[in-house]
């Protein structure tokens, strides 16, 4: 890994935690079992936005962490202040630990996945792999739940749909915002508004204007140019009206953009529209003639704001350049968006702009999962969806709980109880097989101690339920696919981390190998998660044993 493999959020340190982490790793220490060899395992027991699916995000981050995990001079004085009654050398034995005393097993970051399965397994000294939990933690609760909700919007959205990633201004502070843009790209979005993150991560950019640009004008004398150079060659013959012309006193090279704009208006017969909206549009078209896209909701949508961009369009197209489109961010976004079509088109065919088709119709204002589902229920002609806040304060459910627990202590078994029985944790270090069916499709993941059971393809594999043994199926796989590997191995990387651009594209992949009864966004099936006979086994006896039975009086 290159020398800069460290965590980017300068917060992101072994300090980073929650201070029962080194409360426990003291205890450990001081009665002697902070060496003992132990697994833990980071897992979330319930699918967010009420799906049945979620991916798994964050790993890339993890491992800069854990690759760079320990605790300098600086931070243990700090830990001592907090720690007054520590024995010295506790803090001694504190600036030996690193991340090259753990090992980590993982399921690949964008793998689609389910409550119960170990997501990340952390074997090590018990008070090293105890340390480094609130992290581990913080670093996948959130990228998975962005990635899932992007990924959801995808599939609400369709294929075919270019979306927006708006929510800088209003995510959860800016390493919220950050987090969110990055992983809101890696569930689906195809672009962010958020510079910072375009640099940091590669990502494309990309961004309209606002009611504030439209608002600066009122008057066509406020433009400090009428002038614009044409792309191609022009003839006087196709001006827009015989009385308009290319504008003078202009160098030959360059035409009086504001009259033919203003001739177009006449032309097409949009006289009535706002004329300091329109004085807006010719100014940002003047600035971006070849990436004009107006925002066409300050005053009036349909008499004003879209009529408005046609005549700055035609003016722009007569000229050679392609007009890019309008974005609507407010009002009833179905009605708008075909209206808006209905006479674009309309204008394109009638004054022979066949380009002006081409046009985009972007839509945003608070478009959530349940928005772009009713808008497909009513149809609409919005091409681009610009999203902010209901992405990146996934507003449908604020947080993914994924817990980490300890699951063997010095090769025992461990397993913790809970009243409601489906809370109980699963013990021992554990892989996963994805089992495919006939149909290409995943079927069922069933969990198996690690290194003990290969189920095989063709076979007969008996699959039980986690946690109500009445509840048993036989699969016969077509395809198995192990989801469990390592990544590190006591300070060495044993697996190559891969790309964002590399993760974007399996996670579209992996997300289509499950049904799409699972995906649906009303009562989706539940994708069933099994243990195998041996594990299971495993489980009981581990209840029966801990299990205290209570005496009745
Ligand atoms: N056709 C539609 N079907 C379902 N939801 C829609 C439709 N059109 C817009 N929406 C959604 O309805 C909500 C409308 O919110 P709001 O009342 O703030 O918008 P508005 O009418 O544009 O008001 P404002 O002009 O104050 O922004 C938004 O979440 C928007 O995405
Ligand atoms: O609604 P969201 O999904 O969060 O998408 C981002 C919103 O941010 C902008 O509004 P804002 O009122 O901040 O500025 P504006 O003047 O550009 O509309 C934009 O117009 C969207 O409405
Ligand atoms: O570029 C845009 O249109 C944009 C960016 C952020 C928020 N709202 C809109
Ligand atoms: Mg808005």
């Amino acid at each position: 890994m290159p020398e800069d493999y460290k965590c980017r959020n300068t917060l992101v340190d072994s300090l980073l935690t929650d201070l029962y982490q080194i409360t426990m790793a003291y205890a450990y220490w001081k009665n002697g079992c902070a060496h003992k060899h132990s697994v833990f395992e980071a897992f979330f027991r319930k699918n967010p936005f009420k799906g049945e699916f979620t991916i798994f995000a964050g790993l890339d981050e993890v491992m800069r962490f854990i690759s760079d995990f320990k605790f300098t001079k600086e931070q243990l004085d700090f830990l001592k202040t907090l720690l007054p009654h520590a024995e010295d050398e506790f803090f001694e034995y504190l600036s030996t630990v690193s991340g090259k005393d753990l090992s980590i097993y993982a399921i690949d970051e964008g793998t689609i996945v389910f409550p119960r399965l170990p997501l990340i397994r952390v074997e090590g000294p018990l008070a090293v792999a105890q340390l480094v939990e609130t992290t581990i933690l913080n670093l996948i609760n959130f990228p998975s739940l962005i990635t899932t909700n992007a990924a959801r919007l995808r599939l609400a959205a369709g294929a075919d749909k270019t979306l927006l990633e708006f929510g800088l201004r209003r995510a959860q502070g800016p390493d919220g915002a950050c987090s969110a843009s990055k992983y809101s790209y890696l569930g689906g979005f195809d672009a962010t508004s958020n510079v910072q993150v375009a640099k940091l991560d590669g990502i494309k950019c990309s961004g309209t204007h606002a009611h504030s640009f439209i608002l600066a004008y009122s008057c066509v004398d406020e433009l400090k140019t009428r002038k614009m150079k044409p792309k191609v060659k022009l003839s006087e013959e196709k001006l827009p009206s015989p009385s308009s012309s290319l504008g003078s006193p202009c160098k030959e090279d360059e035409v009086d953009f504001v009259d033919l704009v203003f001739s177009m208006r006449e032309k097409l017969g949009f006289e009535h529209t706002n004329t300091s909206e329109l004085v807006a549009f010719i100014a940002y078209a003047q600035a971006f003639p070849d990436g004009f896209l107006a925002l066409v909701d300050t005053y009036n949508t349909l008499t004003s704001g879209v009529p408005n961009y046609l005549c700055v369009a035609c003016a722009l197209s007569f000229l050679g350049y392609q007009p890019i489109g309008v974005r609507l961010d407010s009002g009833d976004l179905a009605y708008l968006s075909k209206a808006s079509r209905a006479l674009i088109d309309n204008i394109a065919d009638k004054f022979d702009f066949p380009k002006l088709r081409l046009s985009k119709i972007v839509a945003s204002n608070d478009i959530s999962e349940e928005v772009l589902h009713s808008l497909n229920g009513q149809g609409h002609a919005i091409d681009v969806f610009g999203i902010g806040t209901k992405l990146v304060t996934c507003s449908g459910q604020p947080a993914l709980g994924c817990v980490y627990k300890l699951v063997e202590i010095e090769g025992k078994p461990r397993i913790k109880l809970s009243q409601v029985r489906s809370k109980m944790t699963l013990p021992c270090s554990k892989q996963v097989y994805r089992l495919c069916g006939k149909k290409g499709t995943a079927v069922l993941d069933l969990m198996g101690v690690e290194d003990k059971e290969f189920p095989k393809v063709g076979g007969q594999t008996l699959c039980i339920h986690p946690t109500d043994e009445t509840r048993r199926v036989y699969v016969c796989p077509t395809e198995i696919v192990k989801l469990v590997s390592p990544y590190w191995i006591k300070g060495e990387f044993v697996k190559k981390m891969p790309t964002l651009a590399e993760l974007k594209s399996y996670v579209a992949s992996n997300i289509k190998l499950i049904r799409e009864d699972h995906k649906r966004p009303l009562n989706p099936t539940p994708y069933k998660v099994s243990v195998s006979v041996e594990l299971h086994g495993i489980i009981r006896d581990l209840w029966i044993q801990e299990s205290p039975v209570s005496t009745l009086e």
